[in-house]
């Protein structure tokens, strides 16, 4: 269109530096939107910078072809149509800017508070290497939270040992440490990536089972009790007792108070024993 309102300039016309200079200006704009589209995700913050810097490509490709084709002096148009989108396009482009901006920080703030728990070396038991009481408490607030929003059932299996301190004084300290390394070690191999264990106390693990009905949680507790059955074969062993409880609780607090009613429950019914159920 601009072509057929004016005429081409003869090449002795031509300046180079001014052509360098304006080619390189629309290169890097052509650039920035290449980026914008492929390393952002579609939203509105990627559309302000998207025809801000298209604007801006346009009103430097309009630059660069003053260059080479002289327009009447009567012609404004041509005029407005070079001078006015850079402002426009530069005003976009920086709306989008503090936009990115902004979701930038909401995302770092995230990642940082996932680094700071990550890094937090306090929440992992050192003996077991599974995760301590704060971190359990924290997500299963969480998780509670989630799956009282989206309906989805949450359970969680209580693995407690009977008379710990006694097996300690008859098998020694080493010898406890030992059988809590291998409870740990089971639990871990057996349960699923998706439930996290903790050692809740001393001698008791808890696992938090996200997306779990109440008939899963005891199909997963049968299937623990076969494997722990075999710890307890020794009878120097000590015995244990497994409960699984579906969460209708509404804090952390309160559901591992009811996940302890049960162990007490389920010691109170049964002799000692190898593994229960609430
Ligand atoms: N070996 C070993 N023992 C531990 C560790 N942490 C806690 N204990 C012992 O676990 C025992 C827990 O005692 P209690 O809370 O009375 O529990 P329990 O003896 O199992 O009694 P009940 O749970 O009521 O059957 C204590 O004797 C602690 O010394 C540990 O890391 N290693």
């Amino acid at each position: 269109m601009a072509v057929s309102f004016g005429s081409l300039k003869p090449v002795q016309l031509f300046d180079t530096l001014d052509i360098l200079g304006e080619g390189t200006t629309l290169l890097v704009a052509c650039l920035w939107l290449g980026l914008i589209i492929s390393s952002r995700p579609a939203g509105p913050v990627t559309e302000w910078l998207y025809y801000g810097s298209l604007l801006l490509m346009y009103s430097y490709f309009l630059d660069l072809l003053d260059e080479f084709i002289r327009y009447p002096d009567t012609l404004r148009l041509m005029s407005w149509l070079e001078s006015l989108p850079a402002p426009v396009g530069m005003l976009l482009l920086t709306y989008g800017l503090v936009g990115w901006h902004r979701e930038q920080r909401s995302i770092d703030r995230q990642l940082r508070g996932r680094e700071l728990f990550l890094r937090d070396h306090h929440l992992i038991d050192p003996l077991t290497q599974l995760y301590g009481a704060d971190y359990l408490h924290a997500v299963l607030g969480r998780e509670i939270a989630l799956h009282r929003s989206q309906h989805k059932p949450l359970s969680l299996l209580l693995l407690d040992i009977d008379d710990f301190a006694g097996f300690n004084r008859r098998c020694g300290i080493a010898a406890g440490d030992n059988y809590l390394g291998q409870l740990s070690e089971l639990l871990s191999s057996q349960l699923r990536h998706s439930d996290v264990i903790c050692r809740y106390s001393g001698d008791r693990f808890v696992a938090v089972l996200p997306d779990t009905s109440d008939v899963q949680a005891q199909i997963m507790r049968q299937h623990l009790q076969q494997h722990l059955s075999m710890l307890c074969k020794d009878d120097n062993q000590p015995q244990l007792t497994l409960v699984c409880s579906s969460v209708s609780q509404s804090s952390a607090a309160a559901a591992l108070q009811a996940a302890l009613n049960a162990v007490t429950t389920a010691r109170r019914q049964h002799a000692p024993l190898t593994v229960q159920n609430a």
